[in-house]
């Protein structure tokens, strides 16, 4: 079988005396989409700023695209390919959705490139074909700040397929949205599906079961079990554990 696009390996998280990533071991492949599940606390958050690079783990390694990550910092896993999906607060509300998405794009430029962006067509182009691929090409002269909350994690995906990930990191990105929203969020989502590997985490588990290839299950640090949906959905520990019988149909 050929070599994961993303391997965690004993990764090692303590916050004092809590152990909030304990020894946790999984691995994503190229061009699927994995959904990392499991109860409030056990540690997702922190497993994905540990894969992001906003933490460093305090054990473990964590391996992408062949390159050693474990200690590098944001800006060399964007690099690398592995990037994050960003909470509303990376948007520039005063900025029209479209200078969002310039801005974005001219990051990954070369330094040469600042000033004349606002004059490169090939720039707009990019920016408006990232906005049609979302959703929001109709709303891409609007102030970002007055998006509907949808609009802005919409846009937030925008701004991170920027960045031109291999590896999408996204952590609930459904949180906060009603149900037409979070149907919407599915829906974008699957277009995304064979384009870019994508790993999530989410509570909709009806999203998760509609979205993953595999999905892995965290509890209290740990994976207790990865496999496909219906491997997942009948797992004995991962019933008791986390989903019940929210899942049995
Ligand atoms: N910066 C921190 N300092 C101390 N403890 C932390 C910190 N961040 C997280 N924790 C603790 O680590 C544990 C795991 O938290 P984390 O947010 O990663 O869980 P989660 O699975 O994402 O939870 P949820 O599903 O509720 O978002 C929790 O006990 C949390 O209180």
């Amino acid at each position: 079988m050929t070599e994961p696009l993303l391997k965690v390996e004993g990764l090692v998280k303590r916050f004092g005396a809590l152990v909030a990533t304990d020894s946790a071991s999984f691995d994503v492949r190229d061009g699927e989409v994995h959904a990392l599940i499991g109860p409030n606390g056990a540690g997702k958050t922190t497993l994905i700023h540990q894969l992001s690079g906003a933490l460093k783990p305090d054990a473990g390694c964590v391996l992408f695209a062949g390159q050693d990550l474990t200690r590098a910092d944001m800006a060399a896993h964007v690099n690398a390919g592995l990037a994050r999906s960003y909470q509303i607060t990376s948007i520039f509300k005063k900025l029209s959705v479209l200078d969002n998405l310039r801005l974005a794009l001219q990051a990954r430029r070369a330094p040469s490139w600042f000033g004349s962006v606002q004059r490169d067509a090939a720039l707009r182009d990019e920016a408006e074909h990232l906005l049609s691929q979302v959703g929001l090409i109709a709303q891409a002269r609007a102030t970002a700040g007055a998006l509907a909350h949808g609009e802005q994690r919409q846009l937030e995906l925008a701004l991170a397929l920027a960045t031109r990930p291999r590896l999408l990191l996204l952590d609930e990105p459904m949180a906060g949205m009603g149900p037409d929203e979070g149907r919407q969020m599915v829906e974008l989502l699957l277009t995304l599906k064979g384009k870019t590997t994508l790993l999530l985490v989410e509570h909709d588990m009806d999203a998760v079961f509609r979205l993953a290839d595999r999905i892995s299950t965290l509890v209290a640090g740990r994976v207790i079990a990865t496999g496909t949906p219906d491997e997942i959905r009948e797992h004995p520990e991962v019933r008791k554990a986390y989903l019940g019988d929210e899942v049995s149909s």
